[in-house]
């Protein structure tokens, strides 16, 4: 796993990065999708999303490999990005 600042935010088990976004309401919630949605297309390569009324719960795992590859920190890192741009906070602890 690569020491960028930004995968601190995130949680890594064997197998996948788990991260809870505080959106704090369910539209800024579905506008943050949308903006992943973009990037996951792009990429081909797709996040796991629980979408609540007050925060978004993102799982990256690369379900062709069955854990982690390389695609997982790109994406949690282009994620993180959005996130930013958003004045989105993540806190990996509520998971
Ligand atoms: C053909 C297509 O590129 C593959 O099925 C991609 C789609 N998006 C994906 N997303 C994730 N998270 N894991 C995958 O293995 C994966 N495979």
């Amino acid at each position: 796993m690569t020491g960028s600042e930004e995968i601190t935010h995130w949680n890594q088990t064997e197998t996948a990065l788990t991260t809870r976004f505080l959106t704090g309401s369910f539209v800024r919630g579905v506008a943050f999708i949308n903006a992943i949605t973009d990037a996951a297309e792009a990429a081909g390569h797709h996040p796991d999303v629980d979408l609540r009324y007050d925060h978004v719960d993102i799982t990256l795992t690369t379900h062709d490999a069955g854990g982690l590859t390389d695609k997982d920190t790109a994406m949690a890192e282009e994620i993180s990005r959005i996130a930013t741009d958003q004045d989105i906070s993540a806190d990996p602890s509520q998971i």
